[in-house]
């Protein structure tokens, strides 16, 4: 009923907020199928409204199958009251709609908005009763979706009525709308000018009377449906119509291996319907779960003049619903989405869920955000393109939610789970048995009303009971290391939680087994041989509960259907409880293993062999110890992520702590700061081509420890002309500029004539800017230029590419460029400790050494190393 304001809104030119586009893309005209939807949405609006049962199924009302929805119980009075008006409503308008038959759907809706009643009941129900408008905003979204869109397709019509058509509406009509748009300006913001129809928000801010303290309380509404249907690429489905005819076009991001099979369905079903449709085909592997595909996915989103109120439709399974719905959390900070599931685990666990992640540095899921679809649609007809090996193990998602929280859901498991994993879900099999179809159906709409129920009633996580948490309690110890599909390392922490519910007398033995069997017989594993390392799964337990807040709360069956919590296993037990459930397994067809339990059966890559060292090693690795760092984690992929968190943590602490003791910058050089590198045009290249800001820092900023020592140097020697190679933000030649005598000069040089710009302003404002003279071009041939004009220094830094490093040094001495008792400083002559871990040298690694090697063998030199920040080399010219 909130966009049902906006229409009205819209009649006065008041529109809703979406992102600002060059050219507005061709919207959709209203059709004649408008006009004969009316009557029904008028009905359907009212019987809502009267209907005074507490839940009420959409199959009573419109013959399909959905999911029970509980409702608010009507005030009595007020049912009436909305039964009256809504009565008057439906025999004025549907006068109004005989007397009219021959006119246009535009004509049509003018004569309805005109008409008394049907301005009286719509102003009724937002103005005067804010309750039931919230009641019957909860029926728009869970109910009908026809009943949602009418506000939507009221507010296109109207606009367009305004704007294309001669059709005018009555100045009467327009000011009485008019006068309810500006009451709800301050009523009820959201009812006006939403920038969404999905969530809601409010606060009650209360302050003290000199507002020295405020306190605030906010809370947020967020809806959503989930449908189980069939057949919705069909042209004539209505789902994926009623939401982007109204808008005009769909934005889908759609995975690439659904694109391959279903990509020419998709354009058909919006080409037919008339809708514009921009698609965007992204990777749905598990290995491009990472940050820069989300970002791929926003920039293209942003290309498409994505709106903020319009819901991106993502297609495809559960890794491009993580990435995807990242994606929309972060886009416009919150922009909905419809997620169209086209894999078993997407269609009932990771499709609907609430939260959307992708992998960092390794670690899975490291971002996240908690984004529900505003709508989520299962079609199992997807499914029949599905490796059968990536649909079994999806069944072990179901029979989590069956084992957990619905006993009927199980005993169906327990009758039809060999079966649909056999048809893949009765796509590939049982198509001509109605009755196994409808089975089908049921299983998936059940697991997928247990696992809405269960997650959306805990939407930030903030309880452990998590009956969706199990099986997943000892499998994230060894599912990596086996190689194992996900689901069937659950189906082995299921086998386990269900041995230990037993054995806490819980479960019976004889209910214990049924789910043992339930597992077994849709050939998921309850065993595997990794699980023999039971220290690993000790590791396991140790860091999940330091993930659920200090409690292992290991979720397990408390009874069939039913929720427990198990809170304590000592490690001695649980190893003992492994080998009796080994033992138990054992006896089980196949020896408890499961049918192509492996990544690789089903074509998929060992994520193992995917799983890059534990901090994304060549993007972290900038100075010798951070190559420590990595080594450390590649060494062991069980040395747990805290202990390479710890090391982390102190290598940076070398850095921070020199800095710390050390002399202080002086203001102009703190000035000279990252944040002013930040700005400049080269540091968003580099880290567009993927380098880290830290690279940046480390690398191209001459850091302040680097800095006292050429400062120190400079004062010790008494040197007053220095040469700097590599100006970058011209920190270095600042620096030696503060350091030398009045008369003093420092020459640099940089390729960049934009670093040069760049350094240029970072000194405006020291006084020291004038000793300092800036030229650009190749280091190489402005040497060969200062050396024709007879120019030698007492000191030079050199700090540019590294594979020229030996031979600017040969033209340094050779030229007399560096004078004979001067001091030559090198930076990064230790190369990110490349030759240090002994792998093959890169061509700056090379550089180093080369150079590294001739300082040896000339004798006209005497150098030391320092193990400073990436390596600092001073060479004192001798002869
Ligand atoms: C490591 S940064 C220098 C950092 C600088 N000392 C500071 O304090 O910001 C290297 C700079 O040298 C420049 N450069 C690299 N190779 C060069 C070459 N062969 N000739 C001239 N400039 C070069 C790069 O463009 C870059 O700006």
């Amino acid at each position: 009923m909130a966009a049902l304001s906006v229409a009205i809104g819209a009649q006065h030119g008041l529109r809703s907020s979406g992102a600002a586009r060059p050219a507005a893309p061709a919207r959709t005209q209203p059709d004649e199928s408008l006009s004969k939807s009316l009557t029904g949405c008028f009905a359907l609006g009212a019987v809502a409204a009267v209907h005074r049962k507490r839940s009420l199924t959409l199959r009573e009302w419109r013959g399909e199958r959905t999911m029970e929805i509980n409702y608010y119980q009507l005030d009595a009075m007020k049912a009436s009251n909305i039964r009256k008006k809504t009565e008057t409503m439906l025999e004025e308008g549907a006068a109004v709609l005989k007397g009219c038959a021959e006119e246009s759907a535009q004509q049509k809706m003018l004569l309805l908005l005109s008409s008394p009643a049907v301005k009286e009941l719509l102003v009724f129900l937002v103005q005067d009763d804010l309750t039931v408008l919230s009641v019957l905003k909860q029926l728009k979204y869970f109910w009908s979706l026809s009943q949602s869109h009418l506000a939507i397709l009221l507010e296109r019509l109207a606009e367009q009525l305004r704007l294309e058509h001669d059709l005018k509406m009555p100045e009467a009509v327009r000011a009485f709308y008019g006068e309810n748009a500006i009451h709800l300006e301050a009523a009820d913001p959201h009812g006006v000018f939403p920038t969404s129809i999905y969530r809601q928000c409010d606060g009650l801010t209360l302050a003290t009377e000199d507002s020295a303290t405020i306190e605030s309380v906010m809370s947020t509404t967020i809806t959503t449906t989930i449908k189980i249907a069939r057949d919705v690429l069909q042209p004539s489905n209505r789902l994926l119509f009623d939401v982007y005819k109204p808008l005009g076009r769909c934005v889908a991001v759609v995975d690439d291996k659904v694109e391959a099979h279903f990509g020419a369905d998709l354009e058909k079903y919006f080409e037919i319907n008339g809708i514009e449709f921009v698609k965007l085909v992204f990777s749905g592997n598990e290995v491009d779960k990472n940050l820069s595909n989300v970002e791929q996915i926003l920039l293209a989103l942003k290309e498409n003049w994505q709106a903020r109120h319009e819901p991106v439709l993502i297609v495809g399974g559960g890794v491009i619903a993580d990435v995807a719905g990242m994606a929309c959390a972060l886009y416009s900070r919150n922009t909905p989405y419809v997620m169209l599931c086209t894999s078993l685990v997407a269609g009932i666990d990771a499709g609907p869920s609430p939260r959307v992640c992708c992998n960092g540095f390794s670690y899975k899921n490291l971002y996240g955000a908690y984004h529900p679809p505003a709508l989520t649609i299962t079609d199992r007809g997807f499914w029949r393109t599905m490796h059968p090996g990536q649909l079994r193990h999806g069944v072990a998602e179901i029979i989590k939610v069956a084992a957990m929280a619905d006993l009927h859901l199980f005993e169906l498991m327990e009758k039809w789970g060999k079966e649909t994993v056999a048809t893949n879900f009765g796509t590939l099999g049982g198509l001509d048995d109605p009755a196994f179809q409808e089975v089908c159906d049921l299983i998936i709409g059940k697991a997928m009303e247990g696992y809405v129920r269960a997650e959306y009633g805990n939407l930030w996580e903030t309880h452990q009971c998590r009956p969706h948490a199990y099986g997943h309690t000892w499998s994230p110890g060894y599912e990596l290391p086996s190689g194992m599909l996900h689901g069937h390392a659950v189906g082995t922490c299921m086998g386990f939680g269900a041995y230990l519910s037993y054995k806490e007398g819980w479960l019976s033995e004889v209910d214990m087994h049924r789910v043992l069997k339930v597992i077994s017989d849709c050939e998921l594993a309850l065993w595997h041989p990794v699980m023999e390392d039971t220290v690993s799964v000790w590791k396991a337990q140790i860091g999940i509960v330091e993930k659920r807040g200090g409690n292992l709360c290991a979720p397990i069956p408390r009874a069939l259907g039913e929720s427990g919590y198990l809170n304590s296993l000592p490690e001695r037990l649980l190893h003992q409880r492994m080998h009796e459930y080994q033992e138990l397994c054992s006896k089980y067809p196949r020896e408890g293993r499961g049918v192509q339990e492996h990544s690789v059966d089903v074509g998929l890559e060992d994520p193992m062999s995917k799983k890059d060292s534990i901090r994304d090693a060549d993007r972290c690795v900038v100075t010798p110890m951070d190559r420590v760092v990595v080594q450390l984690g590649a060494a062991s992929q069980s040395t747990s992520a805290r202990a390479i968190g710890e090391a982390a943590r102190i290598v940076d602490g070398i850095d921070e702590m020199v800095t710390k003791y050390s002399s202080q910058p002086s203001e102009a050089l703190k000035n000279v700061s990252k944040r002013t590198a930040m700005t400049n045009p080269l540091w968003a290249e580099l880290m567009g081509q993927g380098n880290t800001s830290r690279l940046m820092e480390a690398e191209m900023i001459s850091g302040q420890a680097e800095a006292q020592l050429l400062q120190l140097l400079l004062k010790l020697s008494g040197g007053k002309d220095v040469l700097d190679i590599g100006t970058f933000t011209g920190y270095s030649s600042l620096a030696m500029a503060e350091a030398i005598p009045e008369d003093g000069t420092v020459v640099t040089l940089e390729r960049e004539q934009e670093a040069k710009d760049m350094a240029k302003a970072n000194w405006i404002g020291s006084p020291h800017a004038s000793k300092i003279e800036s030229l650009v071009g190749e280091a190489h041939d402005l040497l060969i230029c200062l050396a024709a004009e007879d120019k030698s220094f007492d000191l030079v830094f050199l700090d540019v590419d590294k594979p020229g490093y030996f031979g600017l040094y040969q033209m340094l001495m050779d030229k007399n460029l560096l004078k004979v008792k001067g001091l030559l400083v090198v930076d990064n002559v230790m190369y990110k400790g490349e030759e240090l871990s002994g792998t093959e040298l890169t061509k700056n690694g090379q550089g180093a050494q080369a150079l590294n090697q001739g300082l040896l063998d000339d004798p006209r030199v005497q150098q030391v190393m320092l193990p400073l920040r990436d390596g600092v080399t001073l060479v004192y010219r001798e002869s």
